[in-house]
């Protein structure tokens, strides 16, 4: 069998890229050979299921492809680069839908990306989805990490969509058929990915346990409620009947037995009793002890036809509940002056209910500066709800923010939903990517911004509501108006005032913040060393902070004795370059770069060598190379 395999081609797998990711290679390779018995020269048609049979598998997994359906087509507008398109496929990896340019439709036909396509590892070799439903976390493969040869001009990044029983239902894809992608371009494609997996996951999780109570968990008070939080569904008769992922690893690394009951040591009822506020909704964080030590934050939402059952009633308790109330932060730690300063103004003009509208790139940290600013004004006991308006498909935004009277619609609860916007009353509701929500919902937005009034879907009564607010966008919402696409009464009444929140690159407090990163993420001590830390200023960080996590968060678990050195960056790691025409000191640079690479080479590469060579230390060649954004060979 292994004659398949050109020689050391296993081998070679182990070179390709570092840590987890090759080892997934690897693993797939050995599968693809030793269990599917395919060879890495074979060439094959694709296998294309029917039109009809295509139909039938999009009705079979109608919940799916409908709510995937906007989210598919947001996710492919957010990517904002030329060469990929966006798949969407079935817990088999067979295609569902797909979005691309059109003039590329060809060339992903060609290789085999369209839907009907059938795209498991058995079937394609390791691929971007296959290996995906294999490893079940987000994975890129990238070129020659393609188990047949034939596939090695893609580029395919993949994240796991799971249904609430914790299987694999869907995964989301993001492929280019493109010489010149590189890693770089992969890490923050990935982010985007897994987010959009999750935010599907979150959509389908509520849709499927629309009866259920749901337990919403978080080791941090301020992201119950969140699109971060866990969640765990209770069926009327008291059963857990479903968990998202996240809830999945957070009750894992809390408690083996992972079932809430042994956890709290309280039985389900009067968990739920002793999470229910008055009106038994509302995302306020109750601390929860865990049996073995430590605190998990928890609130609950109660279907309408079970809040009698727990709303008002006394909540007896095995053990004492802690006195642990979530700590009222009134600054923010953050040291980069420009940042402290939209804190400042934030934290005024909110505290005047004046609307603050912030503007950013993408993970730069809007929604971490949003919940700091209510926090310091209004409390952390006060609710803070955020909604990110390009996660949520056409058809349910409206339903999410307003709600439904019982009854409204085919599928609508008995009871009817009461919606975001009533349970940020008395808070904050944080309108994430405003710019993304249709013009319906903006209608209706407004009229509640004017009336202080909610009219929940198919009712025609208000119900008074109060709260504040803040939204973000990462479009330019002035544009947006000019095209018709976002209404301009609404952008007046949003933007009480305008803050620019700082992409992370032109931060002055980056070694401070990773710093504080790191001991988030881990219970152990580690550093960054200062060859690393001379990498990751240079870094251009498209994905800025949400980026930065996922770096430290990849490098902190190969850094064995506590300092992250520059081979346990992620593969995918680079200091990327600019692609602004060169200015005179860049073309200075570039012959400065020129001129290092060739001593580099001449040294074979070798780093002490070449800055003995140079007549300077092996941290200053380090700095001088992240400056220049040359990488290690
Ligand atoms: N100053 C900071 N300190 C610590 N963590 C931060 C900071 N800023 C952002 N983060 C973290 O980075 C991640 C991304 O931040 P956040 O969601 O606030 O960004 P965003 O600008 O709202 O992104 P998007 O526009 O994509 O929604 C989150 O996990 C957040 O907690």
């Amino acid at each position: 069998m292994s004659g398949n395999i050109p020689g050391g081609r296993i081998e070679a797998a182990l070179q390709l890229s570092g840590g987890a990711q090759n080892r997934a290679v690897l693993e797939s390779w050995q599968r693809c050979e030793q269990r599917f018995g395919l060879a890495h020269d074979t060439l094959r048609r694709p296998e294309v299921i029917s039109e009809s049979q295509t139909r039938q598998l999009r009705d079979r997994n109608g919940r799916l492809y409908h709510h995937a359906h906007d989210l598919v087509r947001t996710l492919y507008r957010k990517i904002d680069a030329s060469g990929y398109a966006v798949f969407l496929t079935d817990n088999s990896g067979v295609i569902l839908d797909s979005v691309a340019a059109h003039s590329l439709l060809p060339s992903f036909r060609t290789n085999g990306l369209l839907p009907g396509a059938v795209w498991s590892e058995e079937r394609e070799g390791t691929n971007g989805i296959g290996t995906c439903i294999v490893e079940g976390r987000p994975i890129t493969i990238h070129k020659d990490e393609h188990f047949l040869a034939q596939h090695s001009v893609l580029t395919c990044t993949a994240a796991p969509v799971f249904d609430p029983d914790g299987k694999v239902c869907s995964v989301l894809d993001v492929s280019a058929v493109r010489e010149d992608i590189k890693r770089p371009d992969c890490l923050r494609v990935r982010g985007m990915v897994a987010d959009y997996a999750d935010a599907l996951e979150r959509i389908l999780f509520f849709d499927e346990r629309a009866g259920d109570v749901i337990v919403h968990l978080h080791p941090d008070a301020r992201h119950v409620g969140s699109t971060r939080d866990a969640m765990i569904s209770i069926a009327p008769d008291g059963t857990i009947s479903g968990a998202t992922s996240t809830a999945r690893r957070i009750l894992a690394a809390c408690d083996n037995s992972a079932d809430i009951a042994d956890m709290f040591e309280m039985d389900v009822d009067n968990l739920i009793a002793k999470l229910a506020s008055p009106d038994g909704q509302g995302p306020s964080a109750t601390p929860l002890n865990i049996a073995g030590g430590g605190v998990l934050f928890g609130s609950v939402t109660i279907p309408q036809r079970m809040r009698r059952r727990y709303v008002g009633r006394s909540t007896p308790v095995a053990r004492k509940a802690p006195s642990l109330p979530a700590r009222r932060t009134t600054d923010i730690p953050d040291k980069d002056a420009a940042l402290r300063r939209i804190f400042e103004i934030g934290t005024r003009l909110h505290a005047r209910d004046i609307n603050v509208l912030m503007s950013g790139e993408t993970g730069s940290g809007k929604e971490y500066l949003a919940r700091h600013i209510h926090d310091a004004t209004l409390g952390k006991s006060k609710a803070f709800v955020a909604i990110n308006c390009a996660a949520l498909p056409e058809g349910l935004i409206e339903n999410e923010l307003f709600g439904h009277a019982g009854g409204a619609f085919t599928g609508a609860a008995r009871d009817g939903f009461g919606g975001r916007i009533r349970e940020a009353n008395g808070g904050t509701l944080f309108l994430d990517e405003i710019g993304d929500m249709p013009l319906a919902a903006q209608g209706r937005l407004l009229r509640v911004l004017e009336s202080r009034t909610v009219e929940p879907l198919g009712s025609t009564k208000s119900v008074p509501v109060d709260f504040r607010l803040i939204c973000a966008s990462n479009v330019d919402l002035n544009a947006a108006v000019a095209e018709g696409k976002f209404r301009e009464d609404l952008l007046y009444r949003i933007k009480g005032a305008r803050l620019a929140v700082p992409p992370l690159r032109e931060r002055s407090d980056l070694a401070d913040l990773i710093g504080r990163l790191l001991a988030a993420l881990s219970d152990d001590y580690v550093a960054c060393s200062d060859d690393v830390l001379a990498l990751l200023t240079a870094h251009r960080w498209p994905g800025n902070v949400r980026e930065l996590i996922n770096v430290l968060q990849y490098a902190a678990v190969f850094a064995e004795d506590g300092v992250i050195e520059p081979n346990h960056l992620p593969d995918d790691f680079d200091v990327t370059q600019d692609t602004a025409p060169p200015s005179p000191g860049q073309t200075i640079a570039r012959a400065e770069a020129d001129a290092l690479r060739q001593v580099l080479d001449d040294q074979q590469w070798h780093i002490s060598n070449t800055a003995k060579a140079l007549g300077i230390g092996r941290n200053t060649l380090y700095r001088r190379m992240a400056r220049l954004g040359i990488n290690r060979r």
